[in-house]
C-alpha cells in the first residue's frame, strides 16, 4: 500500500513541542524516496545559543545496537558465527549458562540482568560516578551476573544493555579487531557514513556536534550538560556517534538488503513482542504506528541525547531524528510522534 505523504507541518510542530517540553533543540532529516526534507528547532548550545543544524553529530545511544547486530549477522554470512549456537561456544565459560545462545541475547531473551538499571537508578549522580570512566566488557557483564537472571534463556523479550555487551566481545573475539574497526570496514566505510564514529574510551565528538542535556530526576533541577562522557558503560551497546543523513542512508540500506544476504536480514526479521505496539527482532525494532503502518530501526536514550531512527518496510523513506534531552518522558513521548508525521502524514491519530 502506497504510504501517505509526509506532514512536515506536523513534523516542524512536533519537534517545537519538544523543545517546548524542555528540549533545548530537536531536529529531524527525512529522506522521502530520495526528496530530503530537513527541520532544526532550538538551539545545540545553551551557553553560545548557536542554533542546532541537521549537520550537528550526536551520541546515538542503543542505535548502536542495530550496527553491532548488522557485524554479527555478516559473521553469519560468512560461516563464522551460528545464531542458534551457545554464546560459550566462541567465548568459553562466560556466560553461567550454555543453554544462553547468540539469538537470545540478540532478541534481549537471554534473561542477563541489565547492570545500567543500578548505575541510573539516580540518574545525575549515577551519571556523574561513571561520566569518565573507562570499562572492560567483562567488568560490565561481571556487574550483571551479580543479579539472578530475569528469565529462562529463551524466554520473553526483557531488554538488557548486558546483551549487546555479549555482542562486542563476539565482534572483538571473532573479527580479532576492535569493534571500531569492524564498524568502520563493514559498514562505515561501505557506505561512506563520513558523520560515524567509535572514538571510545575518547570523551570527545568529533568535528560539528551538538551538546547534550541530562534532565535531573528533581523537577525543574537545572540540565546537566553530558556532552563528554566516554560511555564506557555501554560501549557496542550505546556508544557509537553519528548524524541524521548517515542513519537515514544506514537504516535505508538495511532494509534494502544491502549489507547482509537476504537470509541473514530475515532472521533479523524474526520478531518477538516487546510491549505495545513494538516487536523486536535481532538488534531491531519494529513499531506498528498509529496508522497501521510498520517501520523498523531503533531508539536511542544516552545522557544528553534521544535518537529516533526508522525507515520503511521497503527503505525508501527514512527518517532520523533527535533532542538533545534525556530523562524526560515528556520530551520523549513527543519525539516519538515525529514519526507518525514522517510516515502517517495527515492521517496521524
Ligand atoms: C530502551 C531505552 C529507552 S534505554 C536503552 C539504552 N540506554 C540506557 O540504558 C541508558 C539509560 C539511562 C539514560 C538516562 N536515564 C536515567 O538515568 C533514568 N534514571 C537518561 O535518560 O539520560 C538505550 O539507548 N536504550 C533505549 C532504547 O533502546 O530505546
Amino acid at each position: 500500500t502506497a504510504m501517505p505523504q509526509p506532514d512536515l507541518t506536523a513534523l516542524r510542530s512536533v519537534l517545537r513541542t519538544a523543545v517546548g517540553q524542555g528540549a533545548p533543540g530537536a531536529m529531524a532529516r527525512l529522506d522521502d524516496h530520495g526528496t530530503v526534507h530537513q527541520v532544526a528547532v532550538g538551539v545545540a548550545d545553551r551557553r553560545t545559543g548557536r542554533a542546532l543544524s541537521t549537520a550537528d553529530r550526536f551520541r546515538i545511544g542503543s542505535v548502536t545496537k542495530t550496527f553491532s547486530a548488522v557485524v554479527l549477522l555478516q559473521l553469519v554470512d560468512e560461516g563464522r558465527l551460528a545464531l542458534d549456537a551457545p554464546v560459550n561456544r566462541y567465548l568459553p565459560g562466560l556466560l553461567p549458562d550454555d543453554r544462553i545462545t547468540v539469538r537470545h541475547v540478540l532478541s534481549h531473551r537471554s534473561g542477563l540482568y541489565d547492570y545500567s538499571d543500578d548505575l541510573f537508578a539516580r540518574s545525575v549522580s549515577g551519571f556523574e560516578a561513571v561520566r569518565t570512566k573507562v570499562f572492560t566488557y567483562r567488568r560490565l557483564i561481571d556487574r550483571s551476573l551479580r543479579h539472578a537472571r530475569t528469565t529462562a534463556p529463551g524466554g520473553p523479550y526483557s531488554y538488557s544493555n548486558t546483551n549487546f555487551v555479549v555482542a562486542g566481545l563476539l565482534i572483538e573475539k571473532l573479527t580479532g579487531q576492535p569493534v571500531a574497526t569492524a564498524y568502520r570496514r563493514r559498514i562505515i566505510e561501505p557506505l561512506r557514513l563520513t558523520d560515524t564514529f567509535y572514538v571510545h574510551p575518547d570523551t570527545a565528538i568529533p568535528g560539528r556536534y551538538t551538546r547534550g542535556y541530562l534532565t535531573p530526576d528533581t523537577p525543574g533541577g537545572a540540565l546537566v550538560d553530558a556532552t563528554r562522557q566516554t560511555v564506557s558503560w555501554a560501549q557496542s551497546a550505546g556508544a557509537l556517534i553519528s548524524g541524521t543523513k548517515d542513519l537515514d542512508t544506514f537504516l535505508s540500506a538495511l532494509l534494502r538488503g544491502r549489507l547482509m544476504s537476504a537470509g541473514a536480514l530475515k532472521e533479523m526479521r524474526r520478531w518477538v513482542p516487546a510491549g505495545g505496539t513494538q516487536s523486536y527482532g535481532l538488534g531491531l525494532r519494529r513499531r506498528r504506528l498509529s496508522c497501521g503502518i510498520s517501520v523498523y530501526g531503533h531508539t536511542g536514550a544516552v545522557q544528553g541525547y534521544y535518537t529516533y531512527a526508522f525507515t520503511s518496510g521497503d527503505g525508501r523513506r527514512s527518517l532520523a531524528a533527535l533532542a538533545n534531552a534525556s530523562n524526560s518522558s515528556t520530551v520523549h513521548t513527543a519525539m516519538l510522534r515525529t514519526l507518525d508525521a514522517a510516515f502517517c502524514g495527515r492521517t496521524a491519530t
